[in-house]
């Protein structure tokens, strides 16, 4: 008998979010993973409203089995002012289409505790694709000594590796959002990808793209094409383009085919104050430095940095049209 690989089980950390959205229908539409859960965070929304959110695109789907836990109100360091992309999105986080109110509630468990429980359960087998700041990851990583090891894999959307920020200059939005628990992650030992706004700014859904979802009868086409308005107009508006970046899907399809993106490794230290706040460095040992650097000694993890965005968009299209 042919043996079946079994489907990789995700956890989908999420601020829906126009492109978290597009994430996790495309991670539902995906026959090598399975969703076992959505654990949520502030970033494009609040975190009330990003749980909210993440249960009524459940609801949309179909798929009100999979868990939802929510997540921090506030960042690592008890931070409350939090930095909220609702002009990017609207300010539902869903291109203001006015969608009614989900059925369903969160599970007990907190994002943290349900991600401390799930890689306990499962050692080596789940992975994490975490889309919005990393404060959920980096509260697992201290609540379980033992989290960044029973973690199969961390992929995650962040930083800006050697090119702008999409905040400012220096900082991309998810890292700004919570740069001590990212610094948290990245040195944590777990088995990080970052696919980082330096790729993902090369991963455009055109404007003909969505006319072709406008125009297919499927589910999560008709829906996407309501709530990526918004993102278009943003764009339009902030990078003079008809076409909008598709971070998250490109992320969440690494985690699924880690062949569409090449990669270094190096460690990654995140600058938390100053006007540098986010910034991310990877150490990329060409040289041996004389000092101890803050660096030094420190676990590696993978950086993106480059991807194959023709075979994104097309499975992006491919997955989301039918
Ligand atoms: O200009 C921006 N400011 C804040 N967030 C943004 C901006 N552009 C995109 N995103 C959102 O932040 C993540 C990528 O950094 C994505 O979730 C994207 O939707």
């Amino acid at each position: 008998m042919a043996t079946q690989t079994e489907p990789k089980k995700i956890i989908i950390d999420t601020d829906p979010g126009i492109d978290d959205a597009m994430a996790i229908f495309l991670a539902l539409r995906s026959p090598e993973v399975q969703v076992i859960g959505l654990t949520t965070i502030y970033g494009n929304v609040y975190t009330t409203l990003a749980t909210r959110n993440a249960l009524h695109l459940l609801e949309v789907a179909g798929r009100t089995d999979i868990p939802v836990a929510e997540g921090s109100h506030v960042t690592l360091t008890k931070g409350t002012k939090l930095r909220i992309a609702d002009f990017v999105h609207g300010a539902d986080g869903l291109g203001n289409q006015n969608f009614p109110p989900p059925n369903g509630k969160p599970i007990e468990e907190s994002a943290a505790e349900f991600l401390v429980n799930q890689a306990k359960a499962n050692p080596g087998k789940v992975t994490v694709v975490a889309l919005g700041p990393l404060t959920n990851i980096a509260l697992a990583i201290q609540m379980d000594p033992e989290f960044a090891k029973n973690i199969g894999q961390i992929v995650l959307l962040g930083g800006s590796f050697a090119v702008n920020g999409n905040v400012n200059p220096a900082a991309e939005a998810n890292i700004f959002g919570d740069p001590d628990a990212a610094d948290v992650v990245f040195t944590s030992g777990a088995d990080v990808l970052a696919v980082g706004i330096n790729v993902t700014h090369q991963v455009v859904l055109s404007g003909s793209d969505r006319e072709k979802l406008a125009s297919s009868k499927g589910k999560f086409a008709q829906y996407l094409t309501g709530i990526l308005e918004v993102y278009f107009s943003y764009h339009c508006d902030a990078y003079n383009t008809n076409g909008v970046y598709l971070h998250d899907p490109t992320a969440l399809l690494a985690a699924v085919d880690p062949s569409l993106v090449t990669c270094t490794e190096g460690a990654v230290r995140v600058q938390t104050s100053g006007i540098t706040r986010g910034l991310t460095i990877i150490y990329n040992k060409q040289k041996r430095f004389e000092e101890v650097t803050e660096w030094s000694n420190m676990p590696t993890v993978k950086v993106a940095v480059t991807v194959d965005a023709p075979r994104v968009v097309k499975l992006v299209m491919d997955r989301l049209v039918a």
